[in-house]
């Protein structure tokens, strides 16, 4: 398998990076283009599209999943995957509660009081993919943090089977949480549903979770006219790993990643030559026996990199310069490199805990960002389904004591409406 070499600090790497981003905007006309259709058309587009992409026949009379369907999935899986599901419902909930923030109001010694609102959104819409994997984990994190903020309505999507099914894992972990409104459509068909509505489904106020590009790309597009979580499309490891790093690890976890999608990007950063051409060794024997292993090759040829850098410290260097989604530390003293980081999505420290851990189990969110954009995004958090407003309220001391001041902003931005309405209540007045 050839994947791409290059030295950390040169211009090559950086080229790389940034035409492994530009690519992924080859596909936004074809997105706007399934926005427009779904906008004009309603339903018959979304299953004209779910026909074309899925290969699945889809009406409304089998559009919402049904309680039988739900009932027929509980006979499919076994009770090893329940109780699974269950542990790990509980550590993603444990961890979330964490993030719950509490409406706030606090007087001052004047009598005015000032505060924030912490309310829940009150319908969101959650996208599951599915088109080449099933997902049931991301059922888990999206409806979890949207379950702790309160949120009243949660409208589930994820694409159909070709049997226009779903998966059973899928709507088990669905139903294990109590969402019952779950639509059969993925792909950008399914944002423009959710973002503007149709006959039959009702609009979010925001879409959370990951997806494909075309997915990733059709939520940016409706970004303002609803909320979105962020940008969490094709999945990304950058690895720091030093000469001490176990290659047939470091092999491993790169190609846990790469299996997502043929647009996955996984990079290995190390200041040992020798860990790299074990790491292609390793690479080279373990992908033979895994299942995806084509879309690994077409990810690693593509989207891999390998890159040296002459000490571990430009290690971090590289590592807030990609940005990464996910970034491992398989080094000696992981928690020293900590301070360093500033740009990733989530950070695994230490040999004993691979990515997946975070994708399933470990208790935080495993909808991140991606594209570099975790440079100013965050993980989807309780936080992702609230909103806020403002708490204000003046003392008649409060008023008068300020006045001044809130007229003088307001002369000098020429406002004269503005300080005409604290004059009116203070005209006459005298400070005390
Ligand atoms: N960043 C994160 O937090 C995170 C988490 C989990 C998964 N992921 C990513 O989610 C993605 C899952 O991808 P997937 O494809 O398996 O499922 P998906 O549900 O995201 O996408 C499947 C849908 O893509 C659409 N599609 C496919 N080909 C198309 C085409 N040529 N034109 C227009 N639309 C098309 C179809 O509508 C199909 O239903 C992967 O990229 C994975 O890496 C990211
Ligand atoms: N690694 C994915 C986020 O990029 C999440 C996931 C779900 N299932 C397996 N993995
Ligand atoms: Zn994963």
């Amino acid at each position: 398998m050839n994947i791409k070499k290059f030295d950390g600090a040169s211009e090559d790497f950086k080229r790389f990076l940034a035409a492994s981003n530009a690519s992924m905007k080859q596909y936004e006309d074809s997105v706007g283009e399934i926005g427009r259709q779904v906008q004009e058309k309603g339903n018959q587009a979304i299953f004209a599209f779910t026909l074309k992409f899925d290969g699945a026949k889809i009406d409304e009379s089998n559009f919402l999943v049904s309680e039988d369907e739900i009932e027929a999935a509980y006979d499919e899986v076994d009770d090893d995957y329940i109780f699974a599901l269950d542990q790990a419902i509980d550590n993603i909930a444990t961890f979330h509660s964490r993030q719950l923030k509490n409406s706030w109001m606090e007087p001052d010694e004047r009598g005015n009081i000032l505060g924030q609102l912490y309310r829940p959104l009150e319908r969101v819409g959650i996208y599951v993919p599915g088109g080449t994997a099933a997902y049931p984990s991301s059922v888990l994190m999206n409806a979890i943090p949207a379950q702790v903020a309160g949120v009243s309505e949660i409208a589930m999507v994820t694409p159909p089977a070709k049997d226009g099914s779903i998966n059973p894992y899928t709507l088990v972990a669905a139903a294990e949480l109590g969402i019952e409104e779950i639509y059969k459509m993925g792909g950008a068909q399914a944002v423009f549903a959710l973002a503007y509505g149709t006959e039959t489904i009702n609009k979010v106020d925001l879409i959370s979770g990951p997806g494909n590009i075309y997915v990733t790309i059709a939520k940016k597009m409706v970004y303002g006219d609803v909320n979105i979580d962020m940008l969490a499309g094709p999945s990304e490891i950058l690895i720091v790993a030093d000469k001490k790093a176990n290659p047939a690890y470091l092999a491993a976890d790169m190609m846990s990643q790469a299996e997502h999608d043929v647009l996955a990007r996984s990079i290995l950063v190390t200041d040992s030559e020798t860990l790299i051409e074990r790491v292609q060794e390793e690479i080279e024997k373990q992908v033979q026996e895994l299942s995806r292993q084509d879309i690994i090759r077409q990810a690693l040829e593509n989207y891999g990199a390998l890159v040296l850098v002459p000490q571990m410290d430009q290690a971090c260097a590289v590592a807030n310069l990609v940005a990464p989604e996910h970034l491992e530390l398989m080094v000696e003293h992981p928690f020293d490199y900590l301070s360093r980081i500033r740009n990733a999505g989530a950070i695994f420290l230490g040999k004993d805990t691979p990515e997946p851990v975070g994708d399933y189990f470990a208790g935080p969110n495993h909808i991140l960002p991606t594209g570099g954009t975790a440079r100013f995004y965050s993980p989807v958090s309780v936080d992702t389904f609230m909103k806020s407003s403002s708490i204000i309220y003046y003392s008649p001391q409060g008023i008068k004591e300020d006045a001044e001041g809130i007229m003088k902003l307001a002369e000098v931005e020429g406002l004269t409406a503005h300080a005409n309405s604290i004059r009116i209540r203070v005209k006459g007045k005298k400070k005390k």
